[in-house]
Order: structure tokens, then sequence, then C-alpha cells
């Protein structure tokens, strides 16, 4: 808290500011973790920004998308910095009561905001998306939007409409997107995700029947969609080096980052394929 005061104060900001922070998380020692946003070119805050590269330079670093971040970060950093991000936009995007009209008020730790009109309570929310990997036995389906980064492929992702449960998103995601119908679904795991705003993202393997592999690719939601095999796969697993090298090497594909639940998933399917493959 005193580095931050004395940052505000440096920079000629009024340490009231640092009561718009949140609570993330806390370490082993338990010791509280909060996020502040320095409203760097960002609607967020209320507060005039910060000047960008004069924080740089006294904090001896650079800003950089959390996006592009996520290339780089271990799991732990991420999930922090996740949820920072996450809380950060939602308290932006709640300042009002959508009844009264009437500003509503941040609680200390930022888990919720009140209405003081008519103490309506406000909670974050995250949207559930449903993430499946594909599979024909052989070979597994992976895509690619035009927002993906260059050469990028990853499992097929969808919102889950209002009504749904998990099933019935995956089943209409796949035939919306490749016209395929799905079978035996298997739940893999779950991950927060904070783009474009909080989702908690649900993988799951699925597969196709046998025979009915032809693809119909939705060119509204997708740029391309293909098969590729066990080979491709676990090629593009091995691949080291940082995104842009890899991007720069032109390989025929790349796989989302590793802290992605995309990657997770290719990662599972590329272990089932290998067992099935080994002599009983
Ligand atoms: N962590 C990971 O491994 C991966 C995460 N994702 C995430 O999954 C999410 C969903 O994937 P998409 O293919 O984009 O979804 P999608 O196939 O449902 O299409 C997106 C469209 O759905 C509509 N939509 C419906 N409900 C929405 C809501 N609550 N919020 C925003 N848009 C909504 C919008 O029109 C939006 O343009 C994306 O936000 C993406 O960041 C996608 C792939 C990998
Ligand atoms: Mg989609």
């Amino acid at each position: 808290m005193a580095e931050v005061e004395s940052l505000l104060h440096k920079f000629g900001q009024d340490a009231q500011r640092i009561e718009d922070s949140v609570l993330i998380g806390c370490s082993e020692q338990h010791e509280a973790w909060f996020a502040l946003d320095l409203g760097l070119n960002s609607s967020f805050s209320t507060h005039a920004s910060l000047p960008k590269s004069e924080v740089e330079t006294e904090l001896q670093g650079s800003f950089i998308e959390l996006r592009k971040a996520i290339f780089q970060l271990n799991s732990m950093d991420s999930s922090l910095l996740f949820t920072a991000q996450a809380l950060l936009r939602w308290h932006d995007g709640h300042q009002f009561c959508s009844k009264s009209g009437q500003p509503t008020r941040k609680n200390i730790a930022g888990s919720k905001r009140v209405c003081p009109s008519n103490n309506i309570i406000y909670y974050p929310q995250m949207a559930p998306v449903v993430i499946t990997l594909v599979s024909d036995g052989t070979r597994c389906l992976l895509a690619r939007q035009s927002s993906f980064p260059k050469g990028m492929y990853s499992a097929l992702a969808g919102f889950c409409d209002i009504g749904e449960n998990m099933e019935e998103a995956v089943r209409r995601e796949v035939a919306e997107e490749v016209g395929l119908e799905v079978e035996n679904m298997q739940f893999s795991a779950s991950q927060h995700w904070p783009f474009p705003n909080s989702s908690l993202m649900i993988a799951c393997h699925a597969t196709v029947k046998p025979g009915q592999t032809e693809i119909q690719v939705n060119l509204r939601e997708l740029e391309a969609a293909a098969w590729f095999s066990y080979d491709e796969i676990a090629t593009a697993l091995r691949k080291k080096g940082t995104y842009i090298q890899q991007q720069n090497e032109a390989f025929p594909f790349l796989l989302p980052p590793k802290l992605a639940i995309a990657h997770q998933l290719i990662q599972e399917w590329v272990e089932k394929q290998t067992c099935a493959s080994l002599p009983a």
C-alpha cells in the first residue's frame, strides 16, 4: 500500500483511489493481494490515467496487453491477473443500479456492489462457455476464428444459451460451427477465462459417429476448420520457442498457449491416442 501511495503521489494522484482496489487472492502467509486499475489507456477508471511511459520508467517494466502476456505467464500469475482483469472490468461496467439508475457502491473486497437506494446486491458474473475437442477416433477437429493469432487453431468453443445444459450446448455449438453430430461426451476440466468478459470455460471431449466426418464450416463464425492426425498434433505440441518464433518459422499451424484449457484438451487427446496404440 505504501508503494502504491508513493507511486500515486509521484504522479500527482489522490491516494483515495486505492479504495477502488479489489481483493484477488492471498499468499501462503495469508498476506492479502489487491489489484488496482491505473486506468492506462482504458475507460475503466473514473480517475485520470497515469502517464504510461513515465510509469514504465518508474517501475522499470513495460505494459503489455493481457491477451499477449498469456504466452509468457506462469499459471499462478495468470490466475491472479485473470481474476484482476475480470473483476476490475466487472466493477467498471456496474457503476449504476439497473433498476434505480443510482450509483452503486463497491464493498471493500470488491466481491459485490450494492445500490444504496434499494439495497439490491450485484455480484460479479461469469458466462458459461463450452469448449469441445471433437475426435473421429484417429483424428481431432480444430478450427480458427479470424480474431485468433496468425496460424493458431483451437477446439470449438461457444457460449451456452439461456436454459441450456452443457451437453445441449456442446451438441448445438458443434452442429452450428461445423455441421457435425456428436456422441459420447466426456467432461475434462474447467477454467476461468477473462476474455472478452468473464467466462467459465467447461471443457470436454466428444466423438462423432464413424463415417460421419464431413465438415461444413460455418464461415460466419469460423475462418477454417479441419481434421488433424495424431502425428500433426504431436509434432505441433513438441514445438519449442516463443509464439513469435513459431509463427515466423512458417509451421503449418500453432496450438493454443499452455495456459488455455484448449491446450490441455489437445494434450489429453494425444495421451489417449498413445495409450490406445500400446499393445495390451
Ligand atoms: N481458454 C481457451 O482455451 C479458449 C477460450 N475461448 C473463449 O471462448 C469464448 C467463446 O468462444 P466463441 O467461439 O467466441 O463463442 P460463440 O461461438 O458462442 O460465438 C461468439 C458470439 O456469441 C454471441 N454471444 C452469445 N452469448 C454471449 C456472451 N455471454 N458473451 C459474449 N458473446 C456472446 C456473440 O454474438 C459473440 O459474437 C471466447 O470468449 C473465447 O475467448 C475460445 C477458445 C479457446
Ligand atoms: Mg465459437
